[in-house]
């Protein structure tokens, strides 16, 4: 599926400006962005709820709305709002979903255990789903989802809200979804989750795509980041009797970071960022660069009478890769 040059805009408010992405066979791909990036809004686009203003959707290199029965029948979305009726059971309401799609007898019968099976609500079954908790009635929301076996899931925030066991429950179904080949949209602002679940990701905000690829390449242009914890040698520390300020100390860093690094691209000092108040050292450079970086900088320590307790390296993670893109944490 490809979503090519969406646009969509709300009165005044241009939700989605431009988004376009493609999904192959088979493959587990994040759809990653803040609250009211436009990630709902493309989703309604592409399970074919709601219609672009501008550019289209595409399955099989065909546009989407040419196909519309096989548009139906090949994709699955489980919206953030929960779409099951309360007042049944899960084995009722999966029933009834099924025969939306003319499932009947022992297809029926067979479909609706292996998806009771799939989100772990066996034990549950005969139970009116108003009686379940919130994330057991996520579960439900994904079993009623893949009811037809769509051959691609759009998943809209699964995890929101909902308890820690169901949220392993909902995780595990989705990688067993994906081990079994069906091509899957995960949209959410879990961090984590996407980069638990997913090969290849988008990341948009204020409704365009700001990045979009393999997760593990993205993550290779974050740049390595060591946070040295460092103190004086000398056992009489000024910056702990107090003749000296700690600024003093830090200015004793910052010296020796700018010999290191006269452009200041790399090395920056940071005042009172550990827990014994004393300035940190922070290293940032590309992977190939930071043996390089902590050699020179250890040398330049141990001349100053400058120890190095401990190195911490910081994860190249999706919360950083949004904060290098935008200059906002992804949270925000
Ligand atoms: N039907 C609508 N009418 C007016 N504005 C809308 C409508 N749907 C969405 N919007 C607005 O469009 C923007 C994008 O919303 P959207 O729901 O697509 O974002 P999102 O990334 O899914 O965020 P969230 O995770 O909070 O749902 C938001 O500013 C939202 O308020």
């Amino acid at each position: 599926m490809e979503a090519r040059g969406l646009k969509k805009t709300f009165g005044s408010h241009q939700a989605v400006k431009n988004v376009s992405f493609s999904i192959m066979h088979g493959e587990a791909f994040g759809l990653l962005g803040p609250n009211g990036a436009g990630k709902s809004t493309t989703i309604r686009m592409l399970a074919g709820l709601m219609a672009p203003d501008a550019g289209e959707v595409l399955l099989e290199g065909e546009p989407a709305w040419k196909h519309p029965e096989k548009w139906k029948r090949q994709l699955g979305l489980a919206p953030q709002q929960l779409a099951l009726y309360p007042e049944l059971s899960a084995i009722e309401n999966i029933r009834f979903f099924g025969g939306l799609y003319g499932l009947k007898g022992a297809a029926l019968s067979q479909r609706t255990d292996e998806l009771l099976e799939l989100v772990g609500l066996e034990d549950a079954a005969h139970r009116i789903a108003a009686n379940y908790s919130g994330g057991m009635q996520r579960r439900l929301n994904l079993a009623i989802t893949l009811v037809h076996k769509p051959r691609l899931v759009i998943l809209d925030e699964p995890t929101v809200g909902v308890d820690p066991q169901s949220r392993a429950h909902l995780l595990e179904s989705v990688r067993q979804l994906a081990r079994d080949g069906t091509s899957i949209i995960y949209v959410s602002h879990y961090m984590e989750e996407v980069e638990a679940l997913c090969r290849r990701v988008a990341i948009i905000d204020h409704g365009v795509v700001l990045e979009c690829g393999v997760l593990d390449q993205l993550l290779g242009s974050v740049p390595t980041q060591l946070v040295l914890h460092v103190r004086p040698a000398n056992s009489v520390d000024p910056v702990r009797t107090g003749h000296d300020p700690s600024s003093s100390f830090s200015a004793r860093l910052q010296h020796i970071a700018r010999r290191v690094d006269p452009e200041a691209t790399g090395v920056k000092v940071s005042v009172g960022e550990n827990a014994e108040s004393l300035p940190t050292v922070l290293i940032e450079t590309s992977f190939t660069e930071w043996p390089d970086r902590l050699h020179q900088l250890s040398q330049a320590f141990h001349a100053d009478s400058i120890l190095i307790d401990r190195v911490e390296s910081r994860q190249q993670n999706l919360e950083r890769l949004f904060l290098q893109l935008t200059g906002r944490a992804l949270r925000a």
